[in-house]
């Protein structure tokens, strides 16, 4: 079986994944969205990212040997506060019915959402609000252990009683508390203690519990639904590198302390964010555009995945428009030559070796280009699968993107082209500069276009392009 190797932010290092919790069955949990509203651009990185893991898994270990839960938080003030303005404007319905509409045609908007960019739905989409009695026995359980205290309605989590806290991020509790704004509350024992329950006032949602009527704190949600979901142990735990601390932090405090005997999740994956100039697409700094935004400006959501796939999840990424075109084209050149094509019964291993390596989706990229440049479609097409493309049957858009004419769109054609290239590319490679150049010089005139770029020598051929031409160049 192929191994597979991911990075743990916990130790630092790229790890063998080695399930051993179930024996060949793996487990995976990925902090989901708070849905208050429309996700942004930065919010499909990690369901991108963590859907192809999902897909390598599943190849490597077998469809029914995976599971995948990831979370909707609807518990949130946010979501309160647009209820709130919408019962002010006059919208008939309770409180509740409208807080419950919001969440609802938010994950509406966040399911077409991210189908359209080829996503699978994970096997468990918990909402936080059916989970609430499991919070509130993991919130008890932790104060009959002494890792937590009730003060003024409010349960806290006593950070100073879990010794490994700050091991994944990295720093000591004094560390944090002198660098960090953490909110100093009276009914605080020690100002690093966060909130396990918080009252609720009469007119917000609330639960009623043994410490009055309140809800839950976000970070006890994606522990105790993870608990209740996967178990004691499980393999994997991911999101954004914008949750390491506090929010991943505190889910290992509860669970090591709510279940001493197991090892909550073995592995920390982090995707590294999308940014605008430097910073982190967020909300709060208003500079972001979402998804839908995108689609609506009729890009297409295979490109917008394959775009994300261009860097490795670990590094930081821009959006930029020239990355949209140079995707766009690569992907139209893959459809091209793969459409009408029988896909190979499995992808290459030597792909598969890739994505095994800590999801490095640039390299398999590189080697998609390598198969279209040695003629090998079936197993490109078959390749093409894994990253969670579409097949060209499936999507017609691309044909759009150029006219064609029968013979350029046939793979024969492709084919011929991708011998010309590999010719251009062997002359450069040694070092004949003076032949390279003069067969470019010669495809230019005839219509074709030859130039090099991070995944090797492409070739493309213009609409104008006289297909007679190409017997003088080969
Ligand atoms: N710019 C980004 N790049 C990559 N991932 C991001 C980015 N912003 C948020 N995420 C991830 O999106 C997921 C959903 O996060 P959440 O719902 O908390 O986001 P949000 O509150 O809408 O975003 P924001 O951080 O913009 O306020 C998390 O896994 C988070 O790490
Ligand atoms: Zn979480």
């Amino acid at each position: 079986m192929v191994e597979i190797r991911l990075r743990n932010s916990r130790t630092r290092s790229v790890v063998p994944l080695e399930p051993t919790v179930e024996p060949g069955r793996v487990k995976m949990y990925v902090c989901g969205p708070t849905v208050y509203d429309r996700a942004h651009l930065g919010n499909a990185r990690p369901v991108i990212v963590f859907d192809v893991l999902y897909r390598l898994l599943r190849h490597v270990y077998g469809e029914g040997n995976v599971t995948y839960a990831r979370n909707f938080t609807d518990v949130d003030d946010r979501i309160n506060a647009t209820a709130l303005a919408r019962k002010d404007a006059g919208a008939p319905g309770t409180l509740e019915d409208l807080i419950a509409e919001r969440s609802a045609e938010t994950i509406a908007w966040y399911h077409a959402d991210m189908d359209a960019l080829g996503n699978l739905r994970p096997d468990h989409e918990p909402r936080a609000t059916d989970f609430i009695g499991q919070m509130i026995a993991m919130i008890a359980d932790l104060i009959a252990k002494g890792h937590a205290y009730e003060k003024e309605g409010h349960v806290l989590f006593r950070v100073r009683s879990y010794a490994e806290y700050g091991k994944l991020s990295g720093r000591s509790v004094d560390d944090m508390i002198a660098g960090a704004r953490v909110e100093v509350a009276p009914f605080k024992e020690d100002p690093m203690d966060f909130v396990l329950w918080k009252p609720s006032t009469d007119d917000l949602p609330g639960w009623d519990s043994p410490w009055g009527r309140g809800r839950p704190g976000w970070h006890i949600e994606c522990s105790a639904m993870a608990h209740e979901l996967l178990g004691q142990s499980f393999d994997i735990h991911g999101g954004g590198n914008d949750l390491l601390f506090p929010h991943h932090e505190n889910e290992i405090a509860q669970s090591a302390c709510a279940h001493p005997e197991g090892d909550f999740a073995r592995i920390w994956m982090h995707n590294e964010m999308l940014q605008v100039e430097g910073k982190k697409m967020s909300k709060s700094l208003g500079n972001f555009f979402t998804v839908r935004d995108l689609l609506d400006q009729g890009v297409p959501g295979e490109v917008i995945r394959f775009v994300f796939l261009g860097t490795h999840y670990s590094k930081p990424m821009d959006w930029t428009e020239k990355k949209r075109s140079d995707m766009e084209r690569a992907l139209v050149g893959f459809f091209r030559v793969t459409h009408g094509i029988e896909p190979a019964d499995v992808p290459p291993k030597s792909f598969v070796a890739l994505l095994a390596n800590d999801l490095n989706t640039p390299a398999a990229i590189a080697k998609l280009h390598e198969l279209q440049r040695e003629g090998d479609f079936a197993e490109l097409k078959a390749a093409m699968s894994v990253l969670g493309l579409p097949s060209a049957e499936e999507v017609s858009w691309w044909q759009g993107a150029r006219r064609f004419n029968s013979v350029l769109d046939s793979p024969e054609f492709a084919l011929r082209l991708n011998e010309l290239a590999n010719r251009w590319q062997d002359l450069r490679i040694q070092r004949d500069f003076a032949s390279a150049d003069h067969l470019k010089q010669r495809a230019e005139a005839a219509g074709i276009k030859l130039w090099v770029s991070a995944g090797g020598a492409n070739v493309e051929a213009g609409p104008d392009f006289d297909p007679a031409k190409l017997e003088g160049l080969l």
